[in-house]
């Protein structure tokens, strides 16, 4: 039955209703790429702060510079040091890349369309008025807001923080999340693996995601399928700005996440998900911690990261938070219709000879299986009761190096 299962939509809703934005803090400037601010940056200068020549070559009055005119050069203005003169009729100054324009010029005649002799100088092309000046103010001006609240710092962003003079950045604390693992089987990386045991990759995998979504992980010691040990571990979580756990989510009776933070004061939000993979996926709270309780079996963790987690760490960041990007594709191959949960196909993406970006399904989807996640390029997205379709129809994917996963 489905009926009691939350759509995507409404629980990603849910899950972002319930966080706020982490508190500001000042770092440098050159520490602000990815972040997110908290304050917009305002220019404490303009720029450029006069008009200012785009070219190297003489500034003058378009008026005399017709073609074959000889003007007297009077002196030189290169970029930071300014000519205090004014240019009068029939004279030029010799300019460069950045310099102010003196006054009394209206126009740059660049040197390629310019013969220098001897203190004066030869229009070998009319120059048109306006011409090769930057306005000033062009690309920003003094107390404007340059980058809005809210705004994820790009490397170009940074670059225009630092032009309108501002070493410093108001941005949201990066949110620290929690990883706890559970499992009896469940061992570290490079450990001994007992029989019947299995390597956490879930812990790691999910904190390289919430690195890529700008937050900041901490792996938890594993806790074993018991209530105690889970409420133990769980109890450093309010530390954090959100615990996620891994496995114990589903039915199985040593699926005991609900049942150990439950003696703990956590509070339940929701509980399973119309998705595949990924459907045993509880969010409450925990105290003032949100929890976000993630499957145990990798690709639907991942899975789960990707449309819960990264949206989540988002919205703590002081970013609204929502649905991760989708692209329009081709898919390789016919399509079945598709049951009452959402479905996640883990494909790979190429060209066609047509230059259409295609999208061709692995043949198993098993949610067990990382190397095929890890192979993958793109998530299929079928909706609830999606009808089959045939190849090289069109089909909506999430892209996911394009979300650094
Ligand atoms: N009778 C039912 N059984 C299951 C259902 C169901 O609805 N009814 N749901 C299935 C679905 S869907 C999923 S997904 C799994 C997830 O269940 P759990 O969250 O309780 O996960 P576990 O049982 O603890 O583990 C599942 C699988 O994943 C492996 N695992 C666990 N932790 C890690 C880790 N940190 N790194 C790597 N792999 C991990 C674990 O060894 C198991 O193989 O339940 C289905 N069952
Ligand atoms: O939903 Mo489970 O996540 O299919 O394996």
């Amino acid at each position: 039955m489905a009926s009691d299962l939350l759509s995507i939509e409404e629980a990603r809703g849910r899950i972002l209703a319930a966080l706020t934005p982490t508190v500001a803090e000042t770092v440098a400037l050159a520490e602000g790429a990815g972040r997110v601010l908290a304050r917009g940056v305002t220019a404490r200068l303009t720029q450029p702060p006069a008009d200012v020549s785009a070219m190297d070559g003489y500034a003058l009055r378009a008026a005399d510079a017709t073609e074959g005119a000889r003007l007297a050069v009077i002196g030189s203005a290169p970029a930071g040091r300014p000519f205090e003169g004014e240019v009068g009729p029939g004279q030029a100054v010799r300019i460069f890349t950045g310099g102010f324009i003196p006054a009394g010029a209206d126009a740059v005649l660049i040197q390629e369309d310019a013969e220098a002799d001897n203190g004066s100088v030869l229009v070998k092309e009319a120059a048109r008025a306006g011409r090769h000046i930057r306005r000033r103010g062009l690309d920003f001006v003094e107390g404007s807001e340059v980058l809005p609240a809210g705004r994820k710092l790009t490397a170009r962003d940074i670059g225009l923080a630092a032009a309108s003079n501002n070493p410093w950045l108001t941005v949201h604390r990066r949110p620290r999340i929690a990883i706890l693992a559970t499992g009896d089987e469940i061992t570290l990386p490079g450990d001994p693996v007992p029989p019947g045991g299995i390597v956490s990759s879930n812990a790691h995998a999910l904190a390289a995601l919430i690195r890529a979504a700008g937050g900041e992980p901490v792996i938890l010691p594993i806790a074993p399928d018991d209530t105690r040990a889970i409420a133990e571990v769980a109890g450093a979580a309010h530390a954090f700005d959100m615990l996620v756990t891994t496995g114990g989510a589903s039915v199985g009776e040593h699926d005991l996440v609900q049942q150990a933070l439950g003696g703990e004061g956590f509070e339940l939000g929701f509980w399973k998900i119309a998705m595949r993979p990924g459907k045993p996926v509880i969010s409450g709270r925990l105290g003032r911690t949100p929890v976000l309780g993630l499957p145990g079996n990798p690709v639907s963790a991942l899975t789960c990261g990707v449309l819960f987690l990264m949206p989540a760490i988002a919205r703590l960041s002081g970013q609204p938070g929502g649905p991760p990007p989708t692209r329009r594709v081709l898919t390789a191959v016919p399509l079945a219709a598709n049951d009452q949960r959402a479905d996640h196909l883990r494909a790979t993406l190429s060209i066609d000879k047509a230059g259409h970006v295609v999208a061709t399904p692995a043949e198993v989807q098993d949610s067990s299986m990382l190397a095929t996640l890890a192979r993958a390029d793109a998530l299929v997205l079928r909706a609830p009761h999606a009808p089959a379709l045939p190849a090289m129809a069109e089909v909506e994917v999430i892209v996911l190096a394009e979300l650094g996963v």
